[in-house]
């Protein structure tokens, strides 16, 4: 009998223990930001809202006030920062926050083992490899396959019209653009996923991205660490998902030796392990991450462009439409300045990646002059809040005005570069790290959104509520959009 009280008692305190780290930060966290409640991170689950009325709901305020928070996320509490001067010195100091991504932060999980340890999250020697490796080819790349791509999926679109389905759902679509459009320019082969609907490599992926993105798991990632069934296909199609994908590459690029002649991203990565600065592992993880960033961001900036312009049709649409008129250049596109302030000002007020926690802190340091941090600590930054701190922003933060940006190009391009600096607009983040592929990304939203306003005009279905998604990356959730032909050309 005693033996079973102590047992309870041990059971009860254990309990009671894991209840707690839930409920409140560890002790040695900062006193002098506030705290947002533990629950507010499992609301979505619960309740139809979306991550920008959460963060109305319980962010903005201390946010805004103290520039960070604590927040529990990912089954553990993080130091959650906004304040542009805070994360300015966040991206400088990148010895003390270090990049610590899945690969780090939760080792055991399926997320993890899908992308593995790659430039995105890695740090010091080893990022330096990989950012060396894969710089050249995301930098400097044909834009041709994408502007092939943005015409299929036009035919696309038009052969739905055709049929007399005006409405279309965009994700699925989407999807099938972005994966061929980064596989073609910097994966060196196709996805192929235009052509072919219901395309097998295609199917494997959504399966997979189903089973990882799974809001339960991403919420509790120790819960891959037990055996769980459903768990253990998930680790077993990520494996098999990431050896079809290097096979590609590999028959693609390797067999014959194609990635001698070229420039693409993977090319270079397989020279960078040939003269074995980098593992067949880190091959593998660096190839993954090129598609996954490659493809799930922008297909997010795109389906925020898209409902835009569908939101502001009268305005926006029109006003587009006549900017690229007569333009057969794609490389003009990057020249013009409505196009340019649109985009700009769609990072800024839906910057895809509104939340990212993948630092952890090497020493006990203090943020700004008064935050102390110690060591161990996860660090995030939340890009919603920075783009719409009226500190940053004034007044008008939360309004759509791409006038903000300036008339002309030259004054917008500088606000833009201004706006990195500063830490004001942190959707391809700032400094060291910043983002590879903006550039690409940007290309991409030019060439396919000028293809579709010659071609289409198009308006917010009446039926699609109008919501973001709940947690995770930022974009319209299930955006749903009606096209017409654009009888003007
Ligand atoms: C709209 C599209 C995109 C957005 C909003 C975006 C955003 C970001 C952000 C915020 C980071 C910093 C992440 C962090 O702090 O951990 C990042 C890094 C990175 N992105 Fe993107 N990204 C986009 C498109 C792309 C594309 C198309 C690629 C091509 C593969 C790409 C490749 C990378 C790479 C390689 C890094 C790591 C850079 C480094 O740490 O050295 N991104 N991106």
């Amino acid at each position: 009998m005693e033996i079973l009280k102590l047992l309870g008692l041990i059971i009860f305190l254990l309990f009671s223990y894991i209840v707690l780290t839930i409920i409140v930060p560890p002790l040695n966290f900062p006193k002098k930001i506030p705290t947002i409640p533990f629950y507010v991170v499992f609301l979505p689950i619960l309740f139809s809202i979306d991550q920008t009325e959460l963060y109305e709901l319980y962010i903005k305020e201390p946010m805004e006030k103290y520039g960070a928070v604590k927040f529990f996320f990912g089954s553990r509490w993080n130091i959650l920062v906004s304040r542009s001067e805070y994360l300015a010195q966040i991206f400088k100091d990148e010895d003390t926050f270090a990049k610590s991504g899945n690969q780090k932060k939760i080792p055991y999980s399926a997320l993890a083992a899908y992308t593995g340890d790659n430039v995105i999250s890695a740090h010091g020697k080893v990022w330096r490899d990989y950012r060396n490796a894969v710089t050249n080819g995301l930098q400097h790349f044909d834009d041709a396959p994408i502007f092939k791509n943005a015409r299929i999926f036009c035919d696309l679109i038009e052969k739905s019209i055709q049929e007399g389905q005006f409405s279309i759902q965009m994700g699925p679509l989407s999807q099938r653009l972005a994966l061929d459009n980064i596989s073609q320019v910097a994966l060196g082969f196709d996805f192929g996923a235009l052509k072919q609907e219901k395309n097998a490599f295609h199917e494997h992926l959504i399966c997979i991205k189903r089973q990882i993105f799974h809001p339960f798991f991403l919420t509790f990632p120790f819960l891959d660490l037990l055996p769980i069934p459903s768990r253990k296909k998930a680790f077993k199609d990520v494996a098999s998902f990431r050896e079809l994908l290097v096979k590609r590459v590999q028959d693609e690029l390797i067999n014959n030796y194609k990635f001698e002649q070229t420039t693409f991203a993977a090319s270079d990565l397989i020279r960078a392990h040939n003269n074995e600065i980098i593992d067949y592992n880190q091959l593998t993880d660096n190839i993954v991450i090129i598609l996954v960033a490659g493809h799930e961001n922008p297909q997010l900036l795109f389906s925020t462009s898209l409902y835009l312009l569908a939101k502001y049709s009268n305005e926006w649409q029109e006003r587009l439409r006549r900017e690229i008129s007569g333009i057969t250049d794609p490389k003009v596109l990057a020249d013009l300045p409505l196009l340019n302030a649109f985009l700009f000002e769609a990072v800024r007020l839906y910057p895809p990646l509104s939340t990212i926690i993948n630092r952890c802190t090497t020493r006990t340091c203090k943020l700004g002059a008064e935050i102390i941090i110690p060591k161990n600590v996860y660090v995030g930054y939340n890009n919603f809040g920075t783009s719409h701190d009226p500190k940053n922003w004034g007044s008008t933060a939360y309004d759509f005005e791409p006038e903000r940006w300036g008339s002309d190009i030259e004054t917008i391009r500088k606000n833009w570069r201004t706006a990195k600096n500063r830490c004001t607009v942190t959707g391809f983040h700032g400094g060291r790290r910043a983002c590879l592929g903006e550039k690409l990304a940007l290309t991409e939203m030019r060439i396919t959104l000028a293809e579709m306003l010659r071609q289409f005009r198009w308006e917010l279905d009446p039926e699609w509520k109008e919501k973001l998604t709940p947690a995770g990356p930022l974009c319209p959730f299930n955006l749903k959009l009606k096209f017409k032909k654009n009888v003007a050309e």
